[in-house]
């Protein structure tokens, strides 16, 4: 009997996640709960500063757990700089985390406030030479999260990403997605949390410099409706909607999350 490969579903969720993968069971695991009484306001914390070339993306893809945007990191091409980090970190790959309604989806909670989705833009340090290194490392990746807030108005950005899902709907499906530079999903707002943390999904390694920014961007029920058309399982396969793809919160276990704004 094949081992079930892990998802988010009763046999291979995060409560099993463990078992394959031991790191799930940490001391700096994601996600956690933001509560703004906590968080120490850090003036030390310089802006953060991303300089994407929008001829470094390259495909959109269906893995079946998350819809994954691809980018060329061969070298320092599309950067992220400043903030908590030292050096240029090299932008991989972003993708998000969405519920099964409006009210909820977002794996970081603020102040009890649960977000309908979670954008991750996902960077690694290139001192450790390649990604697989860079994971082992505590300095290893830096994630952007950017939480979206459903409202009345579409967010005008994310027309793009969406618009490709109709050819990405089942696993394994991938398609080109060239020109894109995701600096246009920014909020207008630079204010973020930090904090060290882990992937929040296996293999759960704690190499993340998180910085989740405080203002969300808005997009429409339609627009997140749009997201959960996706599905994870592959073509001519049972119908098995991809919601729900993020993980429960994690214990904070005495770990500082510092703001960038008072
Ligand atoms: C191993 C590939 C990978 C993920 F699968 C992932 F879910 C995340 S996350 N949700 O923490 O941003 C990463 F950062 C990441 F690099
Ligand atoms: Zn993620």
């Amino acid at each position: 009997m094949a081992q079930s490969v892990w998802g988010y579903d009763s046999d291979n969720g995060p409560d099993r996640w463990h078992e394959n993968y031991p790191m799930a069971k940490g001391d700096k695991q994601s996600p956690i709960e933001i509560n703004s009484k906590d968080v120490h306001h850090d003036s030390s914390l310089a802006p953060w500063h991303a300089s994407y070339d929008p001829g470094s993306a390259k495909t959109i893809l269906n893995n079946g757990r998350t819809c994954r945007v691809v980018f060329d990191d061969s070298f320092d091409r599309s950067v992220l700089r400043g903030g908590p980090l030292t050096g240029a970190y090299r932008l991989r790959q972003l993708h998000l985390h969405w519920g099964s309604s409006d009210d909820h989806g977002s794996e970081h909670v603020i102040d009890g406030v649960k977000y309908a989705a979670e954008l991750h833009m996902v960077h690694w340090n290139p001192k450790h030479g390649n990604f697989a290194r860079a994971l082992k490392q505590p300095d290893g990746v830096a994630v952007v999260g950017i939480f979206l807030k459903v409202g009345k108005t579409p967010k005008p950005e994310m027309k793009r990403i969406l618009a490709e899902i109709d050819n990405i709907k089942t696993k394994g499906k991938e398609a080109p997605f060239q020109h894109f530079d995701p600096s246009i999903l920014f909020p207008k707002s630079r204010d973020y949390w930090t904090y060290h943390g882990s992937f929040t999904t296996p293999p759960c390694e704690e190499c993340i410099t998180w910085i989740l920014l405080r203002e969300p961007i808005e997009v429409s029920s339609d627009q997140m409706a749009k997201l959960r058309s996706l599905s994870k399982n592959g073509e001519n396969e049972p119908l098995n909607p991809l919601v729900d793809n993020w993980r429960p919160l994690q214990p904070v276990k005495g770990r500082i999350v510092k703001a960038s704004f008072k």
